[in-house]
């Protein structure tokens, strides 16, 4: 039995419901604070995001600005004249300040150290700016632009005059006579003089024009020196002109000379000036602001461009790290929780493994014990409520379901009316014998039996009645078996008894005990009532070796009993419908039938008061050529369940009409008496068929009386009835066949339309012996009589027995003692004598 312990028990189902409280609200709190924790930062992220993306995008203007700006100067250099692109430059440079101001103001989070690096671009930009203004103004004035130019124009060309006008007074003294030249050298030197002036003139000019057709440096040097050896030449010439001019006497020649000398020398010096800008890349001022102020200045801010971009760059991949920092943060929290989760199920499992499982596991092994048929063992819980509940339910329910089950299996092999074993209880112990005996060798016997006309009884005394016959009918049987046999109720009033250990010869005794306690009369509802059992027997292994056939030749063998009213009857295989030779017989039944090969017998019936024959019974004979005689109800059976019983039945009709009339022509006024099965009741064409063979032979229908046995005709009164009051209708004398055997009361022979009752033999055969049969025999001629019928008396086999039914004042007497029923011809033969003898 179970131990159960439930104070103070915590309950399970409270207890995980805390639990999960308090799990989800951590849980929740947990990815609510990682939810805000995250999003927070993405927020200043995205918020940096912009800012960065912002920056990148000026600094992208920057750039292009620059580009543009740096483009414009070159077209500028190019087109000078085209102040759409001063304007530009103008725009862009403002353009491209904003733009920087913007980087400088940057005021998102992330913004570091961007200032330092944009306020020089921002510096750039300005000078940029002034030095482009620079550029354009000396790309604007020509002088600015090109200053050995302004040199050449500006000074050079004054004093290359200056020299030519010394030399042109000089040469006018002379070839004007003014001066007598006392050296004739000195003429020629200054005419050679003059020229080399012009020549180095022209070479300056030469010199400036390659210059201006940008010639390499190589021959403006070569140019340059050439012309300086000129000038050192002419110098030199301008000394010796000088010393000759000192012994002469002119006016002027020293003085224009030394003029000449200072002007040239000047020049020279303009030269000297004009070369090195010349050829030392000073050409072009655009070129050297270019080189010197622009390029740079684009270079330095490109350069700062370019460091900003590092600064940006390293602002979003701050950003970057900053989100994966924070995704990073998310995921472990994830993490986390996961890993929490997993400590907690796997907390709630071993919990539930300890405080549930194991319970359960326990209470299964205790059920599984009990489902084997063990005795439940003992459960021991200290853990929850809820088990201990659950084992204390398991417990109840067992004693529920085997309580239950008692009653169910009990109910299931027990008969509820009497308590004796049912069918299936039987079949099982017959299949345990059938092991037994096999083993053994040994035998056994089976009865079925029956009680005859319980249905009548049923109907008659009512159903509580009915019960009490069949409990009263089954005790009496109890107390005349053995304990080791077994008494079981097939159903209706249909039992059977397995008897182990016996064997069939044996069992006759214990048949006619029972039969013999059975024929006490029972007092059913304030009356006495006879009844009567039909018992079949079959043994083991002689009649068959399984269950199935056993029962169902017992059944045969009852049936054979109730049939021949003998009480008991040992199974007949040569009775058996299945078997061969049964087999056999029926396919020759219908042969029979077909070709006339059966016969009619006639058994006399005599009139009480004066012992005419006044009637036959016609009887049906069939000689079979292998088997001989069969018995007429079995023919009458086998016909039944061939279905050709009708067939039969109208043969029989008019084989005994056509004999009857030859009786009447043979002078005897004898009627013919032909027995009905109950199925030809069930023949719409019967009346007409009669009426047909009646007309056929013309015998008049009073001579005509068809029998129809009593309990066949109360068990099918319903069908019955019909047929026979067209039957009674047409005149044609209707019998009570075997009168007494069924269970016909008076008040359904008032419904009947019947002429004659015939009793049975079973109580006229002994009658003389049996008080019993006497009443009965009396008191059913006196009812007979008393309902206007016509008795009739069978189965009379001695003179005494013919005596006594004559003195009851039975009308008509039939039996062996008068005659056996006879061929048809030897049945002519007796009334042929008979009218003799009457004659
Ligand atoms: N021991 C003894 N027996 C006597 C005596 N007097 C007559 N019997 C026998 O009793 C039976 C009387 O016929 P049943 O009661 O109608 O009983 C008949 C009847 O129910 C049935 N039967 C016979 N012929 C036909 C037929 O053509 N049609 C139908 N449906 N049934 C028939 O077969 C049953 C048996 O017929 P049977 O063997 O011919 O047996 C006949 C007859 O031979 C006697 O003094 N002592």
């Amino acid at each position: 039995m179970l131990l159960r312990n439930t104070a103070g028990l915590p309950s399970l189902r409270k207890r995980y419901i805390s639990l999960t409280i308090f799990l989800g609200l951590f849980v929740a709190s947990l990815v609510a604070f990682g939810y805000f924790q995250t999003s927070t930062i993405k927020n200043a992220v995205s918020k940096g995001y912009e800012g960065v993306l912002q920056e990148q995008a000026n600094l992208e203007d920057v750039r292009n600005h620059l580009l543009v700006i740096n483009k414009d100067i070159n077209l500028f250099l190019l087109d000078p004249q085209n102040e759409n692109l001063i304007k530009e430059i103008d725009s862009y440079t403002e353009k491209s300040l904003k733009s920087l101001n913007q980087l400088v103001n940057s005021q998102h989070e992330y913004h570091v150290e961007l200032e330092d690096k944009v306020n020089p671009i921002i510096d750039y930009f300005e000078k940029l700016n002034r030095e482009v203004k620079r550029l354009i103004e000396y790309r604007l004035d020509i002088n600015k632009q090109y200053p050995a130019m302004a040199i050449s124009a500006n000074e050079m060309e004054g004093q290359q005059d200056e020299v030519n006008s010394g030399f042109e007074l000089l040469i006018m003294e002379i070839e004007s006579g003014s001066l007598e030249l006392k050296s004739t050298e000195l003429y020629p030197l200054l005419l050679k003089s003059q020229t080399l002036w012009s020549k180095t003139i022209s070479q300056s000019r030469i010199y400036m024009a390659n210059r201006l057709a940008s010639f390499t440096t190589g021959i403006l040097e070569q140019q340059g020196q050439s012309l300086a050896d000129m000038f050192l030449v002419f110098e030199s010439n301008i000394r010796r002109l000088k010393a000759l001019y000192s012994k002469e006497n002119s006016f002027e020649g020293t003085a224009i000379l030394d003029s000449i000398q200072k002007v040239s020398e000047a020049w020279f010096v303009n030269f000297l000036e004009m070369r090195v800008i010349s050829e030392t890349g000073q050409w072009r001022a655009d070129t050297v602001i270019m080189r010197n102020s622009v390029f740079p200045l684009v270079n330095e801010i490109t350069q700062g461009c370019n460091d900003v971009e590092a600064i940006i760059k390293r602002e979003k991949q701050f950003l970057d790290e900053e989100l994966s920092r924070s995704d990073d943060s998310f995921k472990y929290l994830i993490y986390g929780i996961i890993a929490l989760y997993l400590i907690v199920i796997s907390s709630i499992l071993m919990s539930m493994e300890w405080s549930i499982f194991k319970p359960i596991e326990r209470v299964t092994q205790a059920l599984r014990s009990r489902a084997f048929g063990m005795d439940m063992p003992k459960i021991e819980t200290t853990e929850t409520e809820e088990i201990a509940r659950l084992i204390e339910a398991f417990v109840q329910m067992d004693e529920e379901v085997t309580h239950r089950q008692n009653a169910l299996e009990h109910q299931a092999m027990h008969d509820h009316l009497t308590g004796l074993p049912n069918r299936f209880l039987l079949n099982q112990r017959i299949e345990y014998q059938l092991l037994s005996a096999e083993r053994q060798q040994g035998s056994f016997v089976l009865f079925v039996m029956d009680l005859d006309f319980f249905k009548e009884i049923n109907d008659t005394l009512g159903h509580a009645s009915g019960d009490k016959l069949l409990i009263e009918a089954s005790e009496r049987i109890h107390k005349l078996i053995r304990k080791s046999d077994t008494l079981a109720r097939l159903g209706g009033d249909e039992f059977s008894i397995l008897l182990p250990d016996m064997h069939k010869l044996q069992a006759g005794e214990l048949a006619e005990q029972i039969i013999e306690q059975i024929g006490q009369p029972f007092e059913l509802n304030g009356e006495k009532v006879n009844v009567s059992i039909s018992i079949g027997i079959v043994s083991y292994p002689d009649d068959g070796l399984n269950a199935e056939t056993l029962l169902q030749y017992a059944d045969m063998a009852m049936y054979a009993a109730k049939r021949k009213r003998i009480g008991y009857s040992r199974y007949d295989s040569s009775e058996n419908i299945y078997s061969k030779e049964r087999l056999t017989l029926v396919g020759d039944l219908i042969d029979a039938l077909e070709n006339d090969q059966f016969e009619l017998h006639y058994q006399p019936q005599v009139a009480a008061e004066n012992g005419r024959i006044c009637g036959a019974e016609a009887l049906l004979r069939w000689q079979h050529k292998e088997h001989g005689y069969v018995p007429p109800d079995k023919i009458i059976e086998m016909a039944e369940r061939l279905g050709i019983i009708h067939k039969l039945s109208l043969y029989v009709l008019r084989k005994a009409i056509a004999e009857c009339r030859r009786w009447h022509q043979l002078g005897s006024d004898v009627s013919v008496s032909v027995n009905l099965s109950v199925r030809d009741l069930a023949n719409e064409q019967l009346c007409a068929k009669i009426r047909e063979y009646l007309n056929e032979f013309a015998l008049d229908y009073r001579y005509l009386t068809v029998e129809i046995t009593e309990s066949v005709m109360m068990e099918n009164l319903a069908l019955s009835l019909g047929q026979l009051k067209k039957l009674n209708k047409l005149g044609i004398n209707i019998s009570i066949d075997d009168f007494g055997t069924g269970f016909s009361s008076l008040a359904y022979l008032k419904r009947l339309p019947v002429n004659e009752l015939k009793i049975d033999k079973s109580f006229i055969m002994e009658i003389d012996e049996d008080e019993n049969d006497q009443q009965i025999v009396s008191s059913t001629i006196n009812l007979g009589h008393s309902l206007g019928l016509k008795v009739v008396a069978e189965g009379v086999e001695t003179q005494q027995v013919m005596d006594m039914i004559k003195d009851f004042g039975c009308d008509q007497i039939q039996g062996y003692f008068i005659s056996k029923p006879l061929p048809a011809k030897a049945f002519r033969q007796l009334l042929k004598n008979a009218s003799r003898n009457v004659s």
